[in-house]
């Protein structure tokens, strides 16, 4: 099958130390907007500006109805990447070849016009896509009801909320008839729902056989929607492969991998950033000693510490348990909203009850994010095994079938 997207070997230089242009992609399609109104070209960057590779020598395919995840830390070069998939901005060197229409969803509103209405923006990205008006139109109550902006459509987009805006540009992009879709940080604005919804609309895309490509910081969201992924180190290419073992490379294998108890006990070597650190995790039976075995009838607590390095943050944290065969048992978070907190040592912790989960081996993945912005985001950093017990069998002993096994109150009488 011939390829939906071909790069082959893209670079791209920047100028540092002099007016490089626009610093965030509202910024350079704002600039380019107004250029082309005015007629007006931007000057090219004068002497003494010094050269900057964001990307170097970066070459894959994407195949038609592949979701491909990019991941690497900030200023790897990913929304460089996707700007020049998306033609917002050549590459210095290399070429890309495609097959299909991109709808292209960068940065927050991108793409929009600021004094334009959401109705006019929607069909603006229309025309930008080269469909007409009328096709538009076809799509465009399921636009807005995905968006839930219904009341705002004849605002002027420059006065909605970064979450209102993002709303409306991810559905614009998810519904319009484009063969392939570049995704940027859709989940750093919007409420749990929305990003739920987000990630549910990216994977009938992907079913209907078109081409995503999804760029997150949550690495947890990029292993549920994504089998491939593609990890970018400070402009080249570190890993291309199934999205579990490029994870498990670029959160280090140190990070994740399992084990019922981690510690970090030197900061510099714990997961995390300049925003958190990562101290230790762990899942341990209620009421018995450290490392005491979990059996199906028995609560346990999962816990983690971490240092907060951020004043202010408004933190969030969440954990979500898998089984061996990769399904989700339960996605579980605080049941308070979070409120500015101070820097310093912060332990999250809960408790799952006994007679809920069925015997087998589970995963642990954790992410802590500061209103929407995701902090800290680590796949399978616990692994641990819930034991049989012989309670209530009556002499059957086969596997309880099921992701869950809870034990219901069950009336069983003698009636007539
Ligand atoms: N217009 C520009 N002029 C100069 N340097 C730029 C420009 N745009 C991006 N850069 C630099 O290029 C590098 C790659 O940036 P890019 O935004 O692609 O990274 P990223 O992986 O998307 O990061 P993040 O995860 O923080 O969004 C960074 O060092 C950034 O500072």
């Amino acid at each position: 099958m011939l390829p939906a997207i071909e790069a082959r070997d893209i670079a791209k230089r920047y100028r540092l130390g002099h007016n490089a242009g626009a610093s965030t992609m509202a910024e350079l399609l704002s600039a380019t907007a107004g250029a082309m109104l005015s007629g007006k070209r931007r000057k090219a960057p004068g002497n003494g500006a010094q050269d900057f590779w964001a990307l170097n020598g970066v070459s894959f395919e994407i195949a038609p109805g592949e979701v491909v995840g990019l991941v690497g830390e900030n200023g790897a070069g990913k929304s460089t990447l996707l700007k020049i998939l998306s033609r917002i901005t050549p590459p210095t060197h290399g070429s890309v070849n495609y097959r299909g229409r991109i709808g292209s969803l960068l940065e927050v509103g991108t793409g929009f016009h600021p004094e334009l209405s959401g109705r006019d923006n929607v069909y603006l990205s229309g025309a930008i896509l080269g469909m007409h008006r009328a096709d538009v139109k076809r799509h465009f109550d399921e636009i807005i009801d995905f968006s839930g902006v219904e009341a705002f459509i004849d605002t002027p987009v420059k006065r909605y909320s970064s979450g209102m805006y993002m709303r409306l540009a991810f559905a614009v992009a998810a519904h319009l008839d484009t063969d392939i879709l570049l995704v940027d940080e859709v989940l750093a604005v919007g409420d749990y729902k929305f990003q739920q919804k987000c990630l549910n609309r990216m994977d009938s895309i992907a079913h209907d056989g078109r081409t995503v490509i999804f760029i997150s910081h949550s690495l947890i969201a990029i292993q549920a929607i994504c089998r491939r992924a593609i990890w970018l180190d400070r402009g080249t290419i570190a890993a291309d492969g199934p999205t579990a073992s490029v994870i498990a490379r670029y959160a280090g294998t140190e990070h994740t991998g399992g084990g019922i108890a981690r510690d970090w006990p030197d900061m510099d070597k714990a997961p995390g950033n300049a925003a958190i650190r990562l101290r230790n995790a762990r899942v341990e039976a209620v009421g018995a000693e450290p490392g005491a075995p979990i059996d199906v009838r028995q609560s346990f607590a999962m816990s983690f510490e971490y240092d907060n390095l951020r004043e202010g943050a408004h933190l969030n944290a969440g954990l979500v348990v898998t089984n061996e065969d990769g399904v989700v048992i339960f996605d579980a978070g605080p049941n308070e909203e979070p409120i500015a907190t101070a820097i310093g040592r912060r332990r999250e912790r809960c408790v799952v009850p006994g007679d809920l989960m069925n015997d087998g081996t589970y995963r642990v993945s954790v992410e802590v994010r500061d209103r929407g912005e995701v902090l800290l985001s680590i796949p399978d950093l616990l692994t641990f095994e819930i034991l049989d017990n012989p309670y209530g069998r009556f002499g059957w002993y086969g596997k309880w079938e099921g992701a869950v096994r809870p034990r219901l109150d069950w009336t069983s009488e003698k009636l007539t």
